[in-house]
């Protein structure tokens, strides 16, 4: 970690070899709230400038408060960690997510949430992934069958409808027929479709009633998705099956300090806010995985390499995936370079001091990891992508210090070991599949909706390899 902004020594040699991904340039000069709307509506960094990313704590005043963004290690800790009583999750996310996710521990705070966090945290322990692992692999193989004999595709497609039916068959087992994961999926694009709006309102401390059509189909998407949801849930119950997944686990879970149970009604908030948390996230990371693996044939060797050396050609096991150490470096840089959830926004309760300034109660806090993984304070040459930076000391300590893609502190993504584990069986299927190339012409273009995703989808040509030997069939049968 360097405190200073000049660029190394060998900055410019490390420029030539490495990959430069897709991002937007930052603005001139300083940003007015109403440019800040403006760029939110349009969901994307351009709005902000270069301060934002080398500022320790880079504020912005809105409408007689103040919108507090930090990027320092010292500034993030304090907000996640030290100090995360006086930042609870912002009542701004109940209001946008409300409709859908209810009352889940995603926006809820105090003891709710901590009796939340003690009753869901034991369904995604690391015992309970490995008998996720066949679920998921199931998921994996029909995509593998979807992809076929490859060619030009938009992988955001794919990686979502993957992503959404993992998360089905850990959930509900065998229950959900493709056709319902695929509407499940589209209805919640539609919300995140509807979230930038809303969040430029509430930066504008307008209520949401002024955009009535879209608070109307926002409503509606929730209610389909719920819907959908509760029916899945009462059968589960009339049956009285408890096969081990993910809704028997919170079925059963049981807050040992109060003995609670979920209600019918809570049950439906948590399922809902895991299909939110674990599909588009995930769907994220792997697209951007694999955008960054098609642009550096390098990198795309040795993972292949490592992949059919340490899985082979078998289906994928719970040990082997553990071995993939330089797959798991190409997806913990994605997760830096695109971190899948775009803020982290918090009210703050009280008066306090965030690198010498003043935070006043009710001001809005968003730790935003685009700034804090893409800050040259924090990492070396930090818009290039480099997977083996988290193999030196230097990638280490900025990791530890700057490295949030799944928060850090007690609200850390519950989920952080099962996104890790359905990702690189994904990219481990791919990987011993095909050959990525980029699609010239289709580079994407980073769109900060809920998620951070490709505004113009993440085109790539698959070309199809030898399953056995992972070398192209076209030559094999040359
Ligand atoms: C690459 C994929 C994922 C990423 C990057 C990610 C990231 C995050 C982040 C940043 C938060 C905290 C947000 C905040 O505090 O404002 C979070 C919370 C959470 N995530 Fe994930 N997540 C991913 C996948 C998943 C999956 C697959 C699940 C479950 C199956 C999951 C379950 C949760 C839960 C339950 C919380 C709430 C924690 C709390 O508020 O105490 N996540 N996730």
């Amino acid at each position: 970690m360097d405190d200073s902004t000049e660029p190394r020594g060998d900055e410019a040699r490390i420029e030539r070899v490495l990959f430069r991904p897709a991002a937007p340039v930052p603005t001139q000069g300083a940003v007015s709230w109403p440019a800040l709307v403006r760029g939110l509506l349009r969901s994307d960094f351009s709005h902000f400038p270069a301060a934002a990313y080398t500022t320790r704590v880079y504020r912005i005043p809105v409408r007689g408060r103040t919108l507090l963004m930090p990027s320092g290690p010292a500034q993030v800790r304090e907000v996640l960690v030290s100090e995360h009583d006086n930042y609870p999750k912002s009542r701004v996310m109940q209001r946008i997510l409300g409709p859908l996710i209810g009352n889940s521990m995603f926006v809820t705070n105090g003891d709710v949430w901590r009796r939340q966090r003690r009753m869901i945290d034991p369904t995604l322990e690391l015992s309970r992934l490995k008998a996720f692992l066949p679920l998921m692999q199931g998921a994996v193989d029909d995509m593998v069958a979807r992809m076929g004999q490859g060619g030009e595709m938009d992988l955001d497609q794919e990686t979502m409808r993957v992503a959404a039916d993992i998360l089905c068959r850990c959930v509900f087992s065998e229950q959900v027929q493709p056709g319902m994961v695929d509407e499940l999926a589209e209805t919640f694009r539609r919300y995140q479709a509807l979230v930038p709006a809303f969040l430029a309102l509430e930066g504008l401390g307008q209520p949401r009633w002024v955009l009535p059509l879209r608070q109307l189909r926002a409503r509606r998407a929730g209610n389909r998705i719920r819907g959908r949801m509760a029916a899945l849930i009462r059968q589960r119950l009339d049956s009285g099956a408890r096969p081990e997944d993910l809704l028997t686990g919170l079925i059963e879970a049981r807050d040992p300090q109060t003995g609670h149970r979920f209600t019918e009604t809570e049950l439906v908030d948590e399922v809902v806010f895991f299909f939110l948390a674990g599909h588009e996230t995930s769907a994220s990371a792997l697209s951007w995985s694999l955008y960054l693996l098609a642009n550096d044939p390098q990198a795309q060797e040795r993972a292949r390499a490592e992949v059919l050396r340490e899985l082979g050609p078998a289906q994928a096991d719970f040990s082997g995936l553990r071995r993939l150490r330089f797959t798991r470096d190409v997806f913990r840089e994605a997760l830096r370079l695109y971190p899948p959830v775009t803020a982290y926004i918090r009210d703050a309760l009280g008066t306090a001091r965030l690198a010498k300034r003043d935070v006043r109660a009710g001001d809005l806090v968003s730790v935003t990891p685009w700034f804090v993984h893409r800050s040259p304070r924090n990492w070396s040459h930090p818009d290039l992508f480099d997977p083996d930076r988290f193999q030196t000391e230097a990638g280490r300590a900025s990791m530890r210090e700057a490295y949030v893609p799944f928060n850090t502190g007690p609200r850390v993504c519950s989920g952080a070991a099962f996104a890790t584990q359905e990702s690189l069986l994904v990219l481990a299927a791919v990987l011993g599949r095909y050959r990525l190339h980029p699609v010239p012409g289709r580079a994407p273009q980073p769109a900060a909706w809920l998620t951070q995703r490709s505004r113009n989808g993440t085109w790539l040509r698959l070309e199809p390899l030898s399953r056995r030997t992972g070398r192209d069939q076209s030559r094999n049968t040359s």
